[in-house]
């Protein structure tokens, strides 16, 4: 018998449903779909067969019920040659592999990653991109330091000029200077040839960066939630209606199942639309609006267990960053919002910051 598809809107020869989804925001596309067609949607993408799943419910047979037949990962052209064959956590295989890929950690120099996050975070700001000679730039700065604490005998006596040249001080610092200037100097050039691009595409997918900046956009808009800014319920409710990954990362069956009383076949694509569960009428009140409160005691976690709510997915491939991410939101949120207030330039009301 063949198997019974969900349903879906009408296919066109070779292209199948693609026409439909083009644009920048597949998971708007998809969501408005979805409210035709129903909460799992079947969708011909060229030559792949998709199942949509676009329900709290929905996400939660998929997730937790068939979470193992639904492991796996598609194996996306860009994925296998940028990864070297799939050798990262993310699109590697379900199995031992994978497994272990999860589990790994390493000690780390704690000194050394926070001088590092430091002088990132200056260096982006002075030369407004990333830093290409992070670590020499750190090993001279530690050394431009010490030259410079004002205890060497240049600084002790400033007098006496020839014992500058005798300690070895002077000959040390042009040294330094000799090593620092080329460094400013291809920064400079390279600032001179920037095509940005390559610097905006790195920002925005970004998932941490793009979430400090949701939640700068939305506190901007309602300046009263700015003032009693429960942090974490902040950063809840802009994952909510902002996901960085707002389909999660797409699954592959890997064993038939059965999702919505239809038949999910191997090596069909699934894509769950948080985007469409984050915003549920049926679980979200007014699930338009920015309302940082409802996570004050609603008793929801980011840890995929409530499946109206899947920023970081669900299942054995839920985000293993958690932590970290929100940690790294937190922590530049703390800074942009305690010292400073934010408004738009120029007078512009908050009501005309484009949201999409
Ligand atoms: C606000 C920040 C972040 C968001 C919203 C986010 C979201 C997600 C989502 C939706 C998935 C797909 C989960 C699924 O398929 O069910 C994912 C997977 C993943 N994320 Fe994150 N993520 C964030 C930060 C991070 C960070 C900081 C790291 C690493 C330090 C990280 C590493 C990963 C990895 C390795 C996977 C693939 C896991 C697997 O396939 O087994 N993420 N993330």
């Amino acid at each position: 018998a063949y198997p019974k598809l969900p349903p879906g809107p009408k296919t066109l020869p070779i292209i199948g449903n693609i026409h439909q989804l083009s644009g920048s925001q597949p998971h708007r596309a998809l969501t408005d779909l979805a409210k035709k067609h129903g909460q799992v949607m079947h969708l011909q993408r060229g030559e792949v067969s998709t199942v949509v799943i676009s329900s709290a419910q929905m996400a939660k047979e998929a997730l937790k019920t068939h979470d193992v037949a639904l492991v796996n990962r598609p194996r996306i052209l860009a994925a296998q040659t940028i990864t070297y064959n799939f050798q990262d956590v993310s699109f590697s295989p379900y199995g031992g592999y994978w497994r272990q890929m999860r589990k790994m950690s390493l000690p780390v120099n704690l000194t050394d990653l926070v001088f590092a996050l430091t002088n990132a975070v200056t260096c982006r700001s002075a030369f407004g991109s990333r830093c290409t000679y992070q670590d020499q730039l750190v090993q001279l700065i530690n050394e431009i330091i010490e030259v410079s604490s004002g205890f060497d005998i240049s600084d002790l006596v400033p007098s006496k000029k020839f014992l500058h040249i005798i300690s070895g001080t002077v000959f040390k610092i042009k040294k330094l200077q000799s090593k620092l200037d080329p460094i400013f100097e291809s920064k400079i050039q390279e600032h001179k040839e920037a095509d940005s691009g390559e610097d905006m595409f790195a920002a925005g997918t970004d998932t941490s960066a793009a979430t400090v900046l949701w939640v700068m956009a939305e506190l901007i808009r309602n300046p009263s939630v700015m003032e009693r800014a429960q942090a974490e319920a902040v950063i809840k409710e802009t994952l909510r209606l902002h996901p960085p990954v707002p389909l999660l990362l797409p699954r592959e069956c890997r064993e038939p199942c059965e999702t919505g009383g239809y038949d999910v076949s191997v090596g069909t694509r699934v894509l769950i639309d948080g985007w469409a569960i984050n915003r549920d009428p049926e679980f979200w009140e007014d699930p338009e609006s920015f309302k940082p409160e409802r996570f004050l005691d609603n008793g929801i976690e980011f840890v995929g267990s409530n499946f109206e709510y899947l920023p970081f997915g669900g299942g054995r491939r839920i985000c293993p960053g958690i932590a970290f991410g929100v940690a790294s939101v937190d922590l530049a949120l703390a800074q942009l919002v305690s010292h400073f207030d934010w408004k738009l330039p120029g007078g512009a009301k908050p009501e005309s910051l484009d949201m999409t």
